[in-house]
């Protein structure tokens, strides 16, 4: 099969723990510990899938037990994984998250492979010709992330870019002189690219546009969400839903959005529609 987006980080085994009651530091808790394919380029990919799109991924993954089983649930999800590379002496790659009544605890992202592979997840490129759009996760290392921005290569390419983790967000910064990037944010991680709190979507969206980058999309959970681009910039209200869950509505939101412009969307008709994606997805249907 031949695919329409590429996706390029993070993907991994996301170990959670939850549990309904009140944590903090030291808890030790009854609850349930499910394992989950993950990462940030995989859950975009998981996403776009849904939206009808044919996700390629390219990452690391180990030929560990972890990884042959994690191939095998990528598969069975429909999403192509021969651009994948298999290493022989990197283990494949593990998050695991503590989340509370409270919400998230704390997290611990152990892509290691991921850094080490380094521009070996690139290889593929060179065979596959291909012109779509090509997400890119922050969770690459800093120096394969300004290759990738600097790289003739890439000139013209539509690159998606995604933040992995408010703690990695400073690593997009060379995409902000890139000639054909979208950076997908929220309004926080906008505030650290910007080196400043930023008060709404809208005024963030324009100031990243203002120190030289593409396009940007920045959202704001229940609040504005904007798209600043070459010919302007557009913004939008997400509809008042009943939250059921929130993990996850920036990695639904930007797979809505490429997809939307895959088919021909025009600016607002994309935010819009990734809006509703979003609300879907936030009030607890599966996209
Ligand atoms: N409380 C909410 N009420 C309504 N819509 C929401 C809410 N939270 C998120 N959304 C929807 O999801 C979109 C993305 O949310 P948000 O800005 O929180 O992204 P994010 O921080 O990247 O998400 P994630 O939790 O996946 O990291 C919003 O633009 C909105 O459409
Ligand atoms: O540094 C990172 N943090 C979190 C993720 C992924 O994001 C999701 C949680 O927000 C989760 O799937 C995790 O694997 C990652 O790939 N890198």
């Amino acid at each position: 099969m031949t695919p329409d987006i590429l996706c390029i980080g993070s993907v991994l085994w996301d170990i959670i723990g939850r549990s309904n009651a009140h944590m903090g530091k030291g808890s030790d808790v009854p609850g349930r510990i499910t394992r989950i394919p993950g990462g940030v380029a995989l859950n975009i990919a998981m996403a776009a899938k849904a939206y009808g799109m044919t996700p390629a991924l390219l990452s690391v993954v180990g030929r560990d037990a972890e990884g042959d089983e994690l191939i095998a649930a990528v598969e069975r999800l429909g999403l192509l994984t021969h651009t994948l590379y298999r290493s022989e002496d990197l283990p494949t790659d593990v998050y695991m998250a503590v989340e509370g009544g409270n919400g998230l605890i704390a997290a611990i992202a152990d892509a290691h492979s991921l850094e080490a592979a380094g521009d070996k997840v690139l290889r593929p490129l060179e065979d596959l010709d291909f012109t779509g759009p090509i997400v890119v996760d922050g969770n690459l290392t800093q120096d394969l992330l300004a290759g990738i921005a600097s790289d003739p290569e890439f000139d013209g390419t539509d690159l998606r870019i995604a933040p992995a983790s408010p703690g990695k967000a400073e690593r997009l910064l060379p995409f902000l002189t890139h000639g054909s990037a979208t950076l997908y944010v929220n309004l926080e991680e906008a505030g650290l690219l910007l080196h400043g709190p930023q008060p709404d979507a809208p005024t963030a969206a324009v100031a990243l546009r203002a120190r030289g980058l593409y396009r940007a999309l920045v959202t704001d959970g229940p609040n504005l969400a904007a798209c600043a681009h070459p010919g302007g910039v557009v913004s939008s209200q997400p509809r008042n839903v009943m939250v059921t869950r929130v993990t996850g509505a920036g990695d639904t939101f930007m797979a809505a959005h490429i997809a939307a412009e895959a088919q021909g969307a025009d600016h607002d008709t994309a935010l819009a529609r990734a809006l509703e994606a979003a609300a879907t997805y936030v009030s607890g249907d599966t996209y």
